[in-house]
C-alpha cells in the first residue's frame, strides 16, 4: 500500500496569521504537491480572495464549522482526493479561528478509510503575541462552553508564536511562560508573518496520539460532548458599489478604536471608486491595515469578475443594521455621500 498522505491541521485564534501561514508555505520552496482545505468563520467567506494563486488547489468548506457541522463534509473532500491519480504529498487543514482542533484530528482515527490512508502529521498553532492572553484569560465565555484558544493551544504539536514584531521581550516572555503553562510538551517556534523554516512545520511526524489521550481521554470517542460559546457570532455584507477610500477609512478605523475590544476579527475584500484594484482590508481588533492587490495583497480581480465588496466581522455584542448603515453611507455614489 501506498505511503500515507501527510495532514497537517492549522489552528489559531481570529487573526493569528494562519492565512498568512499558508501563504508563506505556498510560495515556499517545498517540492510537495500539497492540496489546502480551508474552512472560514462568518457569514462571508473572505480568505478565498486573500489565499495567493499558485498551482495548489484549495477547497473551501464555508458552510459551517470543521469541528462540527461540516466534518462529513471534511470526510467526502479527503475521500475524493485520496481517489486522485496524481496524488498530493500533503494535505493542510486550516480550521477556523473558533475551531477545537480535537474533533478535526479525531477524524483521521475514527474514519475507517482515513485511518489507513492519511497520517495525521502535526496540529500547528498559530498564535498572535499581542492578543492571545486576552482570549486565553477571556472571562466572558459562557458557562460549560470551551474557551477555544486554549484548546488550541493545548493540543498543539507545535506553536508558532506569531507577530513578536508586536511585543517586547517582556511581553514575549509573559506570552510564552502562559502557553507553556497550558502547555509544556510543543515546541515554540518565534516568527513574523508566520515565516517558520519549513522544516520545522512539514513532515515534521509531531502528532502524538498518546499525548492527546493523555490531555483528552474520550479523544476517540465520536459521541464526546463539544460545545461552542454561542455569543462570538458574525456580521456579513456583500454589496456591489464602489466605496470611497477616505470615508470607508474613517468609518472602519473610528468603528475599531471604539469597538475593538469586541470586534475580534474583521476582514474585508473592498472596491474603492477610482481605483480598478481589488482592495483588502484586515482588522485585528483594534488594529487595522489596508493593502492592494497592485501591492500583493489578495488576487487581483479576475476578467469578467463582478466587483463585489465582502466583508465580515465577528465577535461579541455586533449591532447588524448600524454595521450595514455605516456601510452604505461610504458608498461613493450613495445619496450620503454628497
Ligand atoms: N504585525 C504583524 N502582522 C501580522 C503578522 N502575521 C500576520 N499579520 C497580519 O495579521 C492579520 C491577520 O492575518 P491572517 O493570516 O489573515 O490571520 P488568520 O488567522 O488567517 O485570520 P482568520 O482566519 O480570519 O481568523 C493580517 O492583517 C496579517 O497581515 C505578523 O507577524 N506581524
Amino acid at each position: 500500500m501506498a505511503e500515507p498522505i501527510s495532514v497537517t491541521v492549522i489552528t489559531g485564534f481570529l487573526g493569528s496569521g494562519k492565512t498568512t501561514f499558508i501563504n508563506h508555505i505556498l510560495t515556499g520552496n517545498h517540492g510537495k504537491k500539497i492540496a489546502i482545505i480551508e474552512n472560514e468563520f462568518g457569514e462571508v467567506g473572505v480568505d478565498d480572495g486573500l489565499v495567493i494563486e499558485t498551482k495548489e488547489e484549495v477547497f473551501e468548506m464555508n458552510n459551517g464549522c470543521i469541528c462540527c457541522t461540516v466534518r462529513g463534509d471534511l470526510i467526502r473532500i479527503m475521500h475524493k482526493l485520496l481517489k486522485r491519480k496524481n496524488r498530493f504529498d500533503a494535505i493542510l487543514i486550516e480550521t477556523t479561528g473558533l475551531a477545537d482542533p480535537a474533533p478535526v484530528a479525531q477524524t483521521f482515527f475514527v474514519d475507517d478509510e482515513l485511518k489507513d490512508r492519511v497520517r495525521l502529521d502535526a496540529i500547528l498553532t498559530v498564535v498572535d503575541a499581542k492578543h492571545i492572553l486576552k482570549h486565553l484569560d477571556d472571562t466572558q465565555i459562557e458557562e460549560g462552553a470551551e474557551n477555544e484558544a486554549v484548546e488550541q493551544v493545548a493540543f498543539a504539536d507545535r506553536i508558532l508564536l506569531n507577530k513578536v514584531d508586536l511585543v517586547s521581550e517582556d511581553e514575549k516572555q509573559a506570552v510564552v511562560r502562559r502557553i507553556k503553562s497550558i502547555n509544556g510538551a510543543a515546541e515554540i517556534i518565534e516568527t513574523v508573518q508566520a515565516r517558520a523554516d519549513l522544516d520545522q512545520v512539514l513532515g515534521i511526524r509531531a502528532f502524538s496520539l498518546d499525548r492527546i489521550l493523555e490531555e483528552e481521554p474520550d479523544f476517540l470517542d465520536p459521541d464526546a460532548e463539544h460545545t461552542h460559546s454561542s455569543d462570538v457570532t458574525s456580521v456579513g455584507i456583500e454589496a456591489e458599489g464602489n466605496l470611497d477610500f477616505s470615508k470607508a477609512q474613517r468609518w472602519l478605523s473610528t468603528l475599531l478604536r471604539e469597538k475593538g475590544e469586541d470586534i475580534f476579527r474583521s476582514k474585508g475584500i473592498l472596491c474603492f471608486a477610482g481605483s480598478d484594484d481589488k482592495h483588502v482590508f484586515q482588522g485585528v481588533h483594534m488594529l487595522m491595515s489596508f493593502s492592494s492587490s497592485a501591492e500583493g495583497a489578495g488576487r487581483p480581480w479576475a476578467p469578467g469578475e463582478t466587483r463585489v465588496n465582502r466583508l465580515v466581522f465577528i465577535g461579541r455584542h455586533l449591532d447588524r443594521a448600524a454595521l450595514n448603515d455605516s456601510f452604505r453611507s461610504c458608498l461613493a455614489s450613495s445619496a450620503a455621500a454628497a
